[in-house]
């Protein structure tokens, strides 16, 4: 498999080694060797799938405290998938990496504990799953609105279609501060 570092450090990109056939194609989607190598935590604890319309866009969310690490992909479909940078001391804070992640190009993104995490859904259906370093904590969730302009991220879309929830989340400067991550709440310690 291939691991790409993003411009957001800890982000990375990961593109599993396909083996096409007549039948179709094969591929790893999770592997705790090669995974370690690639710095990415065994640790997970859920798996999760959501299946959404073409044209909606879940995010950006967090759970914190009790923040998930979590390895994304598409099983069908095709979406844009958002990590966000909000770790209240980070360099990049407010900064954000976007990756197209369909069931054709196999793509995964590694989305580290502290990061925000949203995607929106470019075919007619995308079934979404995701394995998580943490348990759902409700009470822990936190967000913010996908089109906040301090953010600035470049969706492939106009008008998606939200949840009642995530239209009501707010602006990154409504949140108070002390109430985001900060980077050692989640440093890997060796
Ligand atoms: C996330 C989650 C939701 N649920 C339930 C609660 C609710 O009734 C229903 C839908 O929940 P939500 O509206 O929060 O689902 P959704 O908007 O898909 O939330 C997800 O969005 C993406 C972007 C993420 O990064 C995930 O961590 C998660 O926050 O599913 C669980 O039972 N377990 C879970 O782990």
């Amino acid at each position: 498999m291939k691991v790409t570092e993003t411009t957001l450090p800890g982000v990375l990109l990961i593109e599993p080694r396909l083996f096409g056939d007549s039948r179709g194609a094969f591929w790893e989607t999770w592997n705790a060797t090669r995974y370690a190598e690639a710095g990415i935590p065994s640790a997970f604890v859920q798996d999760n799938v959501s299946r959404s319309s073409r044209g909606v866009l879940r995010g950006l969310h967090l759970q914190h405290p009790q923040a998930q690490g979590k390895l994304v992909q598409v099983l069908q479909g095709e979406v844009f998938d958002v990590a966000v940078d909000l770790r209240r001391d980070s360099p990049c804070f407010g900064q954000w990496v976007g990756a197209t992640l369909s069931v054709e190009n196999a793509r995964q993104l590694w989305v580290p504990p502290g990061f925000h995490h949203g995607f929106c859904v470019l075919s007619d259906v995308a079934v979404f799953c995701y394995k998580c370093t943490d348990f759902y904590a409700p009470q822990t969730e936190l967000g913010v609105l996908w089109n906040d302009p301090d953010i600035g991220i470049d969706w492939p879309l106009e008008d998606p279609i939200l949840s009642d929830k995530d239209v009501a989340l707010p602006r990154v400067s409504e949140v108070a501060r002390d109430r985001l991550p900060s980077i050692a709440d989640y440093e890997v310690v060796e």
